[in-house]
């Protein structure tokens, strides 16, 4: 990893109109990923994450709206882009996995043949011969054996078809691949495997990674750095090192909690009593307070990001003092 930036997410919202009114999804969220990188979004289901991934994609649809901010991945602004240069941005330069991509395969098509369609939409026609053997190398870096080349999905595991969608994600060597729960519909061995995997494809091919999970333990132990949703908004982004010395925001501290620790002694799993609030008619000042120990008249004004160190943000009045 070096220090240049490739995605600088600055002062994003993003809004979906329901019936109720307007949802604010994403809140004046800030991150930058390195060139790299391998940078986690955590936090509670509705937080905000997959509306953040899309919005890096520029492949939020119907009600939802981004009304703030801008998105800039290789110096360019996305949010500017037309459909051509957008087409291309997508696969070429970022590509995304999703948890349910697998199913989203073509159930008529040969694996083979959806591969290629993706690397001919991009690059143009090209030789069968060369085409397969581009496919036959794409299938053996997901450790798929290349005679699987003509099967059709159903004939495939579903860690198979998974990585199937990840060698398609692979295919046109993107600067960055945003992963959003991509093992969890499948067993824990098979998790592990593809995980295993996706950290040496990026240290093979240098990519940049996003990564959303639920599984907490899981990307303490992938990513560089982690940044913590709560409501919409980014609570704390922190080096994974820091996260694990002790967090400085109360709601990173309650998240870390809930989760049991493999190593260490046992302790009791608190959890976070409360839920999110209602992100059409959120309460003034801080969103986490309804559900904070550390709750102080402050509270009810709006918390600033601070930077505590070398890559480390908070946005809290009562900052916990890092030890967990
Ligand atoms: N298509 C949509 N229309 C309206 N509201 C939506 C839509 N998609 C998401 N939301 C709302 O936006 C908020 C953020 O949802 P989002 O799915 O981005 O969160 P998340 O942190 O990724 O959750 P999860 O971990 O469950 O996927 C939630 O309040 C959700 O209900």
């Amino acid at each position: 990893m070096n220090n240049e930036v490739l995605l600088s997410v600055k002062n994003v919202d993003v809004e979906y109109e329901v019936d109720r009114g307007r949802l604010k999804a994403v809140s004046n969220v800030s991150f930058d990923i390195k060139r790299g990188e391998f940078f986690g979004l955590a936090g509670e289901s509705g937080c905000g994450k997959t509306t953040m991934a899309f919005a890096v994609m520029r492949l939020l649809k119907g009600m939802a709206h981004i009304s703030n901010g801008e998105i800039v991945f290789n110096g360019k602004n996305i949010l500017e882009l037309g459909s051509e240069s957008l087409r291309q941005f997508r696969w070429d330069q970022a590509s995304m996995v999703l948890q349910s991509a697998m199913n989203n395969l073509n159930p008529v098509m040969t694996i083979g043949r959806q591969l290629a369609d993706v690397i001919v939409a991009h690059e143009g026609k090209k030789t069968k011969a060369a085409l397969r053997e581009r496919i036959k190398k794409l299938l053996a870096i997901v450790n798929i054996d290349e005679s699987r080349i003509d099967a059709f999905p159903h004939e495939l595991s579903g860690g198979m078809r998974q990585r199937v969608v990840i060698a398609m994600a692979m295919a046109l060597k993107p600067d960055l691949v945003i992963f959003d729960e991509p093992t969890t519909a499948l067993d824990v061995v098979v998790q592990y495997n593809i995980i295993k995997r996706v950290i040496e494809l990026k240290e093979s091919m240098g990519f940049s990674i996003l990564f959303i999970t639920h599984d907490l333990p899981l990307m303490l132990e992938m990513c560089d750095r982690i940044g913590i949703m709560y409501a919409g908004k980014i609570v704390e982004v922190a080096p994974v090192e820091i996260l694990l010395e002790g967090p400085a925001h109360p709601y990173t501290d309650g998240l870390l909690k809930s989760f049991p620790s493999l190593v260490g002694p046992r302790t009791k799993l608190k959890g976070i009593p409360g839920s999110i609030p209602d992100l059409i008619t959120p309460p003034k000042g801080c969103l986490f307070k309804n559900r904070c120990t550390k709750r102080t008249k402050d509270c009810e004004n709006d918390p600033v990001n601070e930077k505590l160190s070398e890559g480390h943000y908070v946005a809290c009045f009562n900052k916990l003092n890092g030890i967990m």
